[in-house]
């Protein structure tokens, strides 16, 4: 099931319509807490225990959970920033009937550090009053598990506003938030643990989860596996990982078109210098960017013809206005630089970005990076799970488009053929030693699919 990703607004509309519904405020606090107290214990163990709390809800969640840990057997101290200023939080509060101290220089340190400093509510740099000995104590401790989100990064974002220390474990609240999935955020998270809070949690925006991959027909031939078509340019040998890719993604049959035979590709990829091979109704999926250096003309003729699409690499450079693209049935695939070149400088997150790309060219965009996004023109936006950042070498880019195309000419839609493209490419990585190579990610392939 994927992970349903929602903004803080978003969140607080949630809550406001549970409480509208008849949910008691404090009894939604009392699951929060419980999830953390929980996913606690069975990330550390009851051990020493250091529970920071805020003034809001997200210390609220705190406190409960420093009841619950002291109920399993924890010996548990807390330290808060102040007097609770949320309702729920204040109700938690008196449920503690253990002191509170203060988070400043004599804060002693604790083996776990539970962070209930700021959650959704952040909106400005923590001051450094609190920082600081927050910072300590993150360093000092073994482990440091966060309630919804490590204090000082911003939710919507993914900006970090104030760096206390990474966390090993986040316990997020009802839904991930795009923080937990976009960079430098998303470093800093550790592993992500959702907590059912008994919230409808609905959402166009979801963490991309294992792809549903078209069934293989028993009576079928290679052209209803799916046919890519790719074309090569200056460089081949991007082109030929591409082109390799696809045919281990599952493409029924891929060609590429070349005036000059490519080395080291699988016999079973045909290379063909017959112009006349473009026309060919039973391209499922066509294929240019990766090693076409500075020739324009080959995007040119893609775009003259009307199968589905794959731009990636130097044919992202060559598009100059988005517009150009308006009605053709395209997935584009480019990292930041070639994001920039192609849709200028775009306000807002990472996330806003993607979308307002997809809106501008009506395409489906992979904006790929550490923290990859697949962005359809409808608002569907789906953000890959953390992939080895080892991917970050030349080429594994080009063997993602492969397997996109190859994921497109399958008969995937062009979003759910990005999302699965990139679900596989990721895994991919994982099922690798590191350091890898490009070409290990096709050989990996089977693996994962
Ligand atoms: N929204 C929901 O659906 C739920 C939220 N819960 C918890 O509530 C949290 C959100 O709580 P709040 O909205 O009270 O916000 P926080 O507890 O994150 O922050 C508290 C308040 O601090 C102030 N503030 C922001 N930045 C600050 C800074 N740098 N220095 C000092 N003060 C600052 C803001 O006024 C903010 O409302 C979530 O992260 C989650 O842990 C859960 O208890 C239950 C469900
Ligand atoms: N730090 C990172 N962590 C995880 N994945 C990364 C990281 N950096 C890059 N990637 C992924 O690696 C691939 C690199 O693609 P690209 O930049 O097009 O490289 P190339 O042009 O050399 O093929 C993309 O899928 C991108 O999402
Ligand atoms: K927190």
């Amino acid at each position: 099931m994927a992970r349903p990703i929602l903004t803080a607004t978003e969140m607080r509309r949630l809550e406001q319509h549970a409480f509208e519904a008849g949910t008691d405020e404090y009894a939604l606090m009392e699951r929060a807490g419980a999830a953390l107290a929980e996913a606690t214990l069975r990330f550390a163990g009851a051990r020493e225990t250091l529970v920071l709390v805020g003034k809001g809800n997200n210390g609220g969640d705190g406190y409960v959970a420093a009841r619950l840990l002291v109920e399993a057997g924890a010996s548990v101290r807390i330290a808060a920033v102040g007097e609770p200023t949320a309702d729920s939080a204040k109700l938690a509060a008196k449920d503690w009937s253990r002191p509170v101290e203060a988070i400043d220089e004599n804060t002693a340190p604790a083996d776990l550090v539970l962070d209930c400093l700021f959650g959704t509510g952040l909106t400005r740099p923590i001051d450094e009053d609190i920082a600081e000995p927050a910072r300590r104590l993150f360093t000092a401790a073994r482990r440091v598990v966060a309630c919804d989100l490590p204090s000082g990064i911003e939710s919507d974002t993914g900006a970090i506003l104030t760096d206390l220390g990474p966390a090993d474990l986040t316990v997020t609240m009802g839904a991930l938030k795009p923080a937990h999935r976009l960079s430098p955020a998303m470093q800093a998270c550790g592993r992500v643990a959702s907590a059912a809070i008994g919230l409808e949690t609905q959402s166009d925006w979801f963490e991309i989860a294992e792809p549903d991959l078209p069934a293989l027909d028993a009576q079928g031939h290679k052209f209803d596996r799916g046919m890519v078509h790719c074309l090569s340019g200056a460089m081949p040998g991007a082109i030929a990982l591409s082109a390799h890719a696809a045919a281990r993604a599952g493409a029924g049959y891929v060609r590429v078109s070349t005036s000059r035979m490519i080395d080291g590709l699988p016999s079973s990829v045909v290379q063909t210098e017959d112009a006349g091979a473009l026309d060919d109704e039973r391209i499922g999926c066509l294929l240019v960017g990766p090693g076409m250096g500075d020739i324009p003309p080959l995007l040119t003729v893609a775009l003259t013809k009307t199968h589905p699409l794959v731009l990636d690499a130097d044919a992202l450079r060559h598009v100059g206005e988005p517009d150009r693209l308006a009605g053709h049935d395209a997935i584009l695939t480019p990292h930041e630089g070639e994001f920039r070149a192609l849709f200028g400088d775009l306000v807002g997150s990472k996330a806003d970005r993607a979308l307002l790309a997809a809106q501008q060219t009506q395409c489906v965009i992979v904006y790929k990076g550490p923290d990859t996004l697949v962005a359809a023109p409808d608002g569907r936006l789906g953000f890959a799970p953390p992939a080895p950042a080892a991917l970050a070498t030349a080429g594994a880019g080009d063997v993602l488009s492969g397997i996109i195309a190859a994921m497109r000419a399958r008969g995937m839609e062009p979003f759910e053929a990005a999302c699965a493209g990139v679900w596989l490419h990721g895994r991919a990585a994982e099922a690798c030693d590191i350091p890898f190579i490009a070409d290990d990610l096709i050989a990996a392939l089977p693996d994962v699919m």
